[in-house]
């Protein structure tokens, strides 16, 4: 349904809006508007908004509230069981990524009773992480896990609905609003100085003459700020990933944001943070068809605020890419 924001506003009434003639036409950002509708074809004689929620002389507090107590929807059984089964051969991601898709295109009627009851399910890779990074096996879940499996349901909605957790009947993880938005800055800054100036303090003296020439190159154009573009083009094996990965290591150390992209998902994987360029930047998918295309990133998204205190971009294979993809 295509909500139009028009008429004026119903006093009384948060976000709802009427025509002159009378007709409801626009009720909040969220689906309230689906729940209002569903109630006013079936409850009879309701005198206000008010009482239109009002069942068996108790108010409830929203539309949705009141359908339920009326039982015009769907219960979330059928939810619950598929949940329950993916627990048995699925992972926490993936878990936690089916939980996102249907929060955001199923709408169950009460999505933190579900979280509550397949919230172990989806967080159990933190457990298990937080126990290899403490060697303590009996550790159990706690409150801090389950808002960081939260904190990655929301990012996934936020991904999917453009929409935070708080639109789909769920508490928000705990989190201020300017984490929301950070989302690709943490990523970016997550590494450890320490373990990054290990890895330059080990791998630099291994350089031979070439790659020597090449680090001190690029690092130069980064610590003056000069910007511009290198093409780093050697026979396989010579020791290409190996000079860029400490160039980004260096560049971290400093606490520095250094994006890895590759053109393909598996030339990715060969570097630390790595990406698919697609994913970092947004690349239009035909691009290849439609040369006017631009990436997708908001000059307000936290991407944009990444890609502006980024010291250097390193994209692998960059020559598999569609020349369109350069230029975006
Ligand atoms: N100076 C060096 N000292 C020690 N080991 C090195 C050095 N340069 C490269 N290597 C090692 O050589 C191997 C091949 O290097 P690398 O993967 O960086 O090559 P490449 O040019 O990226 O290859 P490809 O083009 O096939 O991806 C790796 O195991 C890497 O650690």
């Amino acid at each position: 349904m295509d909500a139009r924001k028009q008429g004026s506003p119903v006093a009384a009434c948060l976000n709802l809006f009427k025509s002159n003639a009378g007709a409801i036409i626009y009720q909040s950002k969220t689906h309230g508007v689906l729940y209002l509708r569903l109630l006013l074809v079936n409850v009879t004689g309701p005198l206000s908004f008010q009482d239109i929620r009002k069942v068996n002389g108790q108010q409830y507090p929203t539309y949705k509230d009141a359908c339920l107590a009326l039982g015009l929807l769907e219960d979330d059984n059928q939810w619950e069981c598929m949940l329950a089964e993916v627990a048995l051969n699925c992972t926490a991601i993936q878990i936690r990524l089916l939980f996102a898709i249907v929060l955001t295109t199923c709408f169950p009627a009460r999505a933190q009773i579900l979280w509550e009851n397949h919230k172990d399910s989806m967080t159990d890779d933190i457990l298990h992480q937080h126990r290899i990074r403490c060697h303590d096996l009996t550790i159990t879940f706690s409150d801090e896990m389950y808002n960081e499996a939260l904190i990655a349901i929301e990012d996934l909605c936020i991904v999917i609905a453009n929409l935070p957790l708080s639109n789909f009947g769920m508490n928000s993880p705990n989190r201020t609003a300017s984490d929301l938005m950070n989302t690709e800055m943490n990523r970016e800054l997550q590494y450890s100085t320490v373990e990054m100036a290990a890895i330059v303090a080990r791998n630099v003296p291994l350089m031979n003459e070439e790659q020597r020439t090449i680090y001190d190159r690029i690092m130069l154009a980064v610590s003056a700020g000069q910007g511009g573009f290198f093409f780093l083009d050697a026979p396989g094996g010579t020791g290409k990933t190996f000079v860029i990965s400490l160039i980004l290591a260096e560049i971290r150390s400093n606490n520095g944001i250094a994006l890895a992209v590759a053109s393909s998902g598996i030339a990715a994987t060969l570097l630390d943070g790595g990406r698919t360029a697609h994913s970092v930047f947004k690349l239009p998918l035909n691009i290849q068809n439609n040369p006017d295309a631009v990436c997708n990133i908001k000059k307000q998204s936290s991407m944009a605020t990444v890609l502006k205190r980024c010291k250097l971009i390193i994209w692998d294979e960059c020559t598999m890419a569609h020349k369109h993809s350069l230029g975006r």
